[in-house]
């Protein structure tokens, strides 16, 4: 498999708020020189204890927050330190996906509004426009009446779809999920990660996928990356990592899970 989105020697730091004017705290860093690489139709999971750096890495993966040094790129072109013009390119290919479906979407806006926004910047008709919601809302199937109301109508599930469905609707090549399924109760977990490998092959996605849920990382990764105090300390095939882990931190996530 070719790895097609990397991300090379990424560095993040945060100075915190300075006690006066002439005693700055140092940077503290979040992030140290974090390699990783995505191939096609992959699924790369991200586990780590609270405060390991977990979704501030997703959101440098996603282009949301920019690294002190280091870079991410996809099919070879670097978005971190890239022109307007090619993250402007770039941005459609990588979507995110947030734990809580409810505080992600507007509840002013109709799922109409919602799920087209992200085509705003795209040259389309009002109808091609159209067309991709009503696709899309079938893909994740989402009834046919959706369009017109508002998020406040539906189930936390259904609230998921329609964040999915936002995501989608640019026919993204990466897809990053921070915690996607956590705020929902374990049947109906199951329900949308079922509907996110579906996806994966019928949209041909790759997804970084970040849970606190080893459960829910093991069912859905196929490789899978252990973050420490920032730094990532393991990483293998899915089925490895949990049957025969190498690092101690790997050892106590598992402990504190199962
Ligand atoms: N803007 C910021 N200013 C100060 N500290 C920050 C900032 N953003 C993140 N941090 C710190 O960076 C560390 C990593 O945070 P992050 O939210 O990425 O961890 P996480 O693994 O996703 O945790 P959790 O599983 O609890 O969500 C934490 O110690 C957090 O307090």
């Amino acid at each position: 498999m070719s790895s097609f989105f990397e991300a090379q020697g990424l560095n993040y730091s945060v100075r915190s708020q300075s006690r006066s004017f002439f005693q700055p705290r140092p940077a503290r860093p979040i992030l140290q020189n974090i390699n990783l690489h995505l191939a096609e139709r992959e699924t790369l999971g991200i586990i780590g204890s609270s405060g390991s750096g977990k979704s501030t890495l997703a959101r440098i993966l996603s282009g949301l927050l920019q690294p002190d040094n280091g870079h991410v790129s996809l099919r070879g072109e670097d978005f971190t330190n890239a022109t307007s013009d090619v993250r402007q390119k770039l941005r459609p290919e990588i979507q995110m996906i947030f734990q809580d479906p409810q505080g992600a979407l507007d509840p002013r806006q109709t799922v109409r509004e919602i799920v087209g926004e992200p085509l705003l910047p795209l040259s389309l008709t009002q109808e091609e426009r159209e067309q991709r919601i009503v696709n899309v809302l079938r893909d994740v199937a989402l009834p046919s009446n959706s369009l017109n109301r508002y998020p406040r109508a539906f189930s936390g599930g259904q609230r998921q779809r329609i964040a999915i469905a936002r995501a989608l609707i640019t026919k993204p090549s990466v897809i990053i999920a921070d915690e996607a399924v956590s705020a929902l109760d374990v049947s109906t977990q199951a329900i949308i990660l079922n509907l996110l490998l579906d996806l994966q092959e019928r949209y041909g996605l790759s997804y970084i996928f970040v849970s606190h849920d080893l459960a829910v990382i093991r069912h859905i990764s196929h490789r899978t990356a252990v973050l420490d105090a920032g730094h990532i300390v393991e990483t293998g095939p899915t089925a490895d990592i949990f049957s025969n882990p190498q690092h101690d931190t790997t050892r106590s996530l598992l402990a504190a899970n199962f």
